[in-house]
């Protein structure tokens, strides 16, 4: 007869699929209250609130290049000899107006003078003399930017719910908001578990590894916009393991690594189904396929598999997603190698791209730390399915 851990009686799903995963997990993690930051320490943070342009961009009507401005109707047929009147630059416009057979020289983001409609750059002129110039080819309107043409005053750019990347975070501040609303920050105590496991920097003896995991996780978790505490490492004693749960107050989840697949030493998994609470344990995925999700004394507890491969693979498609609200991003990409997954879990291949194919990475082993840094995206193969080259594939960029 089989026996184990999978076969205990039970009240919780077992083998979920990765999205219910993803919902199980957001659903046990607490409503946050909001609160405003400084734009420049919002890094990861999520937006709580529509933001809405305080100013237009650009704020006038300017060049988008070094050259003259003109009237795009005077320089039709080239070459075409025009008369400088003046200069606009960055924060000193030229303050008349350019007439027909006259120009301004203008500089990148110097706003257009009146009168004036088209720009030619500087490598399309002649100097005659100072006075004058001549246009080797015809001045082009496209090369105008229009006030507010990136986004104008009042207009909401970004949505609540947003998920603030470096980039957002500039666009937040041209749209004139110095501080932004956003959802505090979730406290998750990481905690790495196995008596191999040794902290970096100290002797290695045959059959430890280094905890790569603790500093991996940590620094996802930071990338996410969460506040990372620290729980350290736990050896496999279910007291021990139990007490420094005990010591994770305040924290609004616990993510684990290791003590979770079918071991006789894997305690996190004993102590949530001996005592306490279950949502799942198992996903329908690999790597990573022995997650469990449940609580601990009222603390909400995510268990990843201790592989570090594992580990990573499940916070990038369940716990990253679940903890920020943004959903997984994929592309379609041609597979330049064949993939395929188990009929009942979706595989997720390292893989790199070459020349916008993606290929096999090599390896696929959960013990293949090296593919951690080493391949660039990971290809996702929904469960049963056989992919061959040619065919298209999402894809999942590291
Ligand atoms: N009979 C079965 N055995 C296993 C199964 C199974 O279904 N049946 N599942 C396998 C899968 S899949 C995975 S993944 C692993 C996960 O096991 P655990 O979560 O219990 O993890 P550990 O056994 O504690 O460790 C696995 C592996 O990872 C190394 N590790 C652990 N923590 C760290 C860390 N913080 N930093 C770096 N490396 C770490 C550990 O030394 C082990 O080599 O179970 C399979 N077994
Ligand atoms: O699926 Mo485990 O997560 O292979 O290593």
């Amino acid at each position: 007869m089989t026996s184990g851990p999978e076969h205990l009686e039970r009240d919780f799903p077992m083998h979920v699929s990765v999205s219910e995963a993803r919902e199980m997990l957001a659903a046990l993690l607490p409503q946050r209250q909001t609160e405003m930051v400084v734009a420049k320490e919002a890094l990861g943070r999520t937006l709580a609130a529509d933001l809405a342009a305080l100013v237009s961009h650009p704020s006038a009507t300017e060049s988008a290049l070094d050259g003259i401005a003109c009237r795009a109707a005077d320089t039709q047929s080239v070459p075409s000899e025009l008369r400088v009147v003046g200069e606009s630059r960055a924060g000193v416009p030229f303050a008349g107006e350019v007439g027909t057979g006259e120009c301004v020289r203008i500089y990148t983001g110097a706003p257009l003078p009146r009168g004036a409609d088209a720009i030619c750059p500087v490598e399309k002129l002649e100097e005659i003399d100072s006075a004058r110039v001549r246009l080797l080819s015809p001045a082009s309107t496209g090369d105008v930017r229009h006030e507010g043409g990136d986004f104008r005053a009042g207009e909401v750019v970004m949505q609540a719910g947003t998920w603030l990347s470096a980039p957002r975070l500039a666009l937040a501040t041209a749209l004139g908001h110095a501080q932004l609303p956003v959802y505090q920050r979730l406290r998750v105590a990481l905690l790495s578990t196995g008596d191999e496991v040794v902290e970096a920097g100290q002797p290695l003896q045959a059959g430890q590894v280094y905890d790569s995991n603790s500093v991996g996780l940590s620094a996802m978790l930071q990338e996410a916009g969460c506040e990372v505490l620290p729980l350290g490492h736990a050896p496999d004693q279910p007291e021990q393991l139990a007490q420094i749960l005990a010591g994770a107050g305040g924290a609004d989840v616990l993510l684990s690594s290791g003590g979770v697949s079918m071991g006789k030493y894997d305690f996190m998994r004993d102590l949530l189904l001996e005592g306490g609470k279950v949502s799942f344990w198992k996903v329908r995925m690999r790597p990573g396929g022995p997650a469990i999700l449940g609580g601990w004394r009222g603390l909400p507890v995510f268990g990843l598999p201790g592989n570090p491969v594992s580990s990573l693979v499940v916070f990038h498609v369940i716990v990253r997603p679940a903890l920020t609200g943004q959903p997984v991003q994929t592309l379609k990409l041609r597979a330049g190698t064949p993939f395929r997954s188990l009929p009942d879990k979706t595989a997720f291949w390292r893989a790199n791209l070459v020349g916008g194919v993606v290929h096999d990475y090599g390896q696929q082993g959960s013990g293949i730390l090296r593919s951690l840094s080493e391949a660039g995206a990971l290809v996702v193969v929904p469960e049963g399915q056989r992919v061959q080259v040619g065919d298209d594939v999402d894809v999942i960029l590291l």
